[in-house]
């Protein structure tokens, strides 16, 4: 084999708490994530040498400040293969959202890699090697539902969400990760998620009470410098969402639905104030592998 295609799913965050600030830079978080339908397309190709990158987004790094890249590197590092790669990205994602399109990105290159180059590594390994290429790579590598805690790689999985529609917002605005970490006080916290709650939702199968327990810290944070935001959650639930949330360190807000019609109707509303909004399903297949 020496071509591979996988998509690279999205995630979004049902709960997000921080629960300690530690020493190397890093938070200690407690949050259940789930992968959504909205993805990018990743196309691989072994070549003789070194590691090339193309993607339909032009404004895309494709030399080392890119994840994938950064990835491949780390594999011809750690495992001394002599080959290369030919990656090109269908870039549907939108970037720095908070929906993990990067981590996605890195954690379908280390899958494929591993396939594509014949290294063998166990599943342990894998989820190592996604660890350093950052915190939220591990999920992205196991998708479906999971309680994630430690900086983001300890996972435990969930049992699979009842499908629901997600319709999401991606405002204009640039929010890096390292800044909204950085806006946090989490002393000043008042309410954090009821993540065993959420679980026990999850386990019921109720999405009225899965959607009733979402929640996400850094909201608090985020929407006190870009107030504008809660406009978005409003318009959410106005149209019919069950709730509505930032996801990730933002600044995407997504809706959850019960119901296609209701969410296409949002979608299309939405899309007149917005100019990227997307639509899209809980995702509950996937696994290390997928099928690889
Ligand atoms: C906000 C989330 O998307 C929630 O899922 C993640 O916590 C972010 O994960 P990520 O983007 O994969 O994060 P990384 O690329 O590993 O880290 C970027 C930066 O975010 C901060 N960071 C990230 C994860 C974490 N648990 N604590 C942190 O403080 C650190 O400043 C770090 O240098
Ligand atoms: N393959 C890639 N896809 C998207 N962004 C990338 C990629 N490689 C590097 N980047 C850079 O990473 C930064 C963060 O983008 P990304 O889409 O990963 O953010 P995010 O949605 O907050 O997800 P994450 O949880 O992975 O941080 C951007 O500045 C972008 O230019």
């Amino acid at each position: 084999m020496n071509k591979l295609t996988l998509e690279a799913r999205a995630k979004i965050n049902l709960t997000l708490d921080i629960v300690n600030k530690r020493d190397d830079g890093y938070h200690d978080v407690s949050m259940v994530m789930q992968t959504i339908s909205l993805c990018d397309t990743l196309h691989f190709k072994v070549i003789e040498r070194g590691i090339k990158l193309n993607s339909n987004n032009l404004r895309l790094p494709k030399d080392e400040r890119n994840i994938i890249y950064k990835s491949a590197k780390l594999l011809l590092e750690q495992t001394k293969v002599d080959k290369g790669i030919e990656v090109y990205v269908e870039k549907r994602i939108p970037v720095a959202a908070g929906l993990a399109g990067g981590s996605s990105n890195a954690a379908c290159t280390i899958i494929a890699l591993n396939k594509l180059w014949n290294l063998n590594l166990e599943n342990e390994d894998l989820l190592d090697i996604g660890l350093k290429i950052g915190a939220d790579v591990p999920f992205c590598m196991i998708e479906g539902t999971a309680l994630a805690e430690g900086v983001g790689e300890i996972l435990t999985n969930l049992d699979p969400l009842p499908k629901l529609y997600v319709v999401l917002v991606k405002p204009s605005i640039r929010i890096s990760t390292p800044w909204a970490y950085s806006l946090v006080n989490i002393k000043s916290i008042k309410n954090h998620p009821e993540n065993i709650k959420m679980v026990e939702g999850i386990q019921a199968g109720d999405a009225h009470l899965i959607t009733s327990k979402m929640r996400n810290v850094f909201e608090d944070f985020i929407f006190k410098k870009y107030p504008r935001l809660t406009d978005i959650k409003e318009k959410m639930i106005r149209l019919g969402a069950l709730n509505s949330l930032m996801s990730g360190s933002g600044p995407t807000i997504y809706g959850l639905f019960e119901d296609e019609k209701t969410a296409k109707i949002a979608y299309s509303e939405l899309k007149k104030s917005y100019k990227e909004v997307f639509i899209a399903t809980t995702y509950n297949k996937g696994g290390l592998y997928r099928g690889v």
